[in-house]
This record gives C-alpha cells, structure tokens and sequence, in this order.
C-alpha cells in the first residue's frame, strides 16, 4: 500500500501588497485606506485600495503591449494552472538568452528565478532582462507562459520591449513580480488566476506554486 500524501507542499509566490511596496518610478503607490470603522460605531471594517495594475505580483494582459491587445478580463485561464518548470537563472549575468535555457520536453510554463534574495523593500532597476532570442526559442519549444520574479520580462530602460513584443508575436502570456526565493529548480504544478479587471492591462495576481506527488 503506497503511502498516501495528506497534503502537498504549497509555497506561496506572491508578494505581499501594501503601503510601501516597491513601484514603478512614477508608477501609482500602493494605498489603503479605511472607510467604514468598526470604532467608529460600523458594523463592518471596510478598506479601499488604489494601485497600479503592475502592483507587486501580477499578470500583464495583451493590453499592455498591444494597444489593440485584450483587457484582463478576456484572457483565458489555461496558461496560469498546470504543469511549470522553475528555472534557476541566478548564475545569469545581462540577460536570459538562449544558452542559459536548458533542455526542456514538454513543458508549458517556464518560470525564471533571478534574485538570490528577492527585494521586498526597495525598488531594484538591476533586474536580470529575457532576451527575446530566449522567448522566440522557448516557444518554438512549446512554451505558454513566462514567469520571473523581476519586475518585467524588458530591461527597465527599454524603449523597443522586445521581450513584450516576442511574446506577444508568439501569443504566450506573462507573469511578473514573483517571489521564487527558496523554491528550488524543478517541476510544479502552477495557480496564478490574474484579477478579471474589465479594459486591465494587467491582472493582480496570487501565484502559487503546489508539489506534484511522485509518479
Ligand atoms: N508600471 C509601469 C509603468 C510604466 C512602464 C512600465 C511599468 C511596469 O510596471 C512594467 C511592467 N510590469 C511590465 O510589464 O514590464
Ligand atoms: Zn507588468
Ligand atoms: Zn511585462
């Protein structure tokens, strides 16, 4: 009788949005208010948020990177739950390109992680870019999906975004902002459902990352 797992091993790979979370240069803060008081004799606490849709761990939406690309709203959900594999890319100096791939068969989802320590508290333009090269050749592979714990797949000065553009030529979809430290490389199964934000160009998003149980 093979042993049975009660659970399986969940790590969380979003990060935590709140006031003083690390944004875009001139990108909208994180901001929490609350505007009904359980003090001030309300039956309920009620908060309101504003942020930038590229708040912490997120989905872009086509819209981001195609001015007639679609909202969130209407993305499909099939390229945020399945099978991943999480890529190791701290070793990368510059960017991702295709030599620091390696060899993958049938894999949907590929997420890179780059930050030995990810940067909770401060905004870090050094991030490590994915040459489009890479992208181009990941979805020759079969590749649905990209994911990094940088905060875009371009280098924070890009004016061309050829990263965004490959992977809008190649329809794949795109997360960022993960938080993959201490997830070692390996396969896993993915959940990262991105809000259903109507006209977004990106959704919020909680990533997960869940053990596949032995074959
Ligand atoms: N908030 C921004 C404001 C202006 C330009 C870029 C951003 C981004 O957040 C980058 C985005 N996460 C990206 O998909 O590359
Ligand atoms: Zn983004
Ligand atoms: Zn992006």
């Amino acid at each position: 009788m093979s042993s049975w797992r009660s659970s399986l091993r969940i790590f969380d790979i979003s990060q935590v949005l709140r006031p003083g979370l690390p944004v875009w240069p001139g990108d909208t803060e994180f901001g929490f208010e609350r505007t009904w008081r359980m003090e001030d004799g309300s039956p309920v606490n009620v908060g309101k948020m504003t942020m930038t849709t590229h708040s912490g761990t997120h989905a872009d939406a086509p819209l981001h990177y195609s001015a007639d690309g679609m909202d969130a709203a209407s993305m499909e959900l099939d390229p945020f739950i399945g099978q991943c594999l999480v890529v190791d890319a701290r070793g990368v100096s510059g960017e991702i390109d295709v030599a620091d791939l390696p060899h993958l068969d049938s894999v949907d989802r590929v997420l890179f992680r780059t930050w030995d320590s990810f940067p909770h508290d401060e905004w870090r333009s050094d991030w490590t870019p994915i040459s489009s090269e890479a992208i181009e050749w990941l979805a020759l592979q079969g590749v649905k999906l990209i994911g990094t714990d940088a905060p875009s797949v371009d280098p924070q000065d890009s004016k061309t975004m050829d990263a965004h553009k490959a992977v809008a030529k190649n329809a794949m979809r795109i997360l960022e902002g993960l938080v993959l430290d201490g997830v070692e490389e390996g396969r896993y199964e993915l959940i990262a459902l991105p809000l259903k934000v109507g006209g977004g160009d990106a959704g919020l998003t909680r990533a997960i990352l869940r053990e596949i149980p032995d074959a």
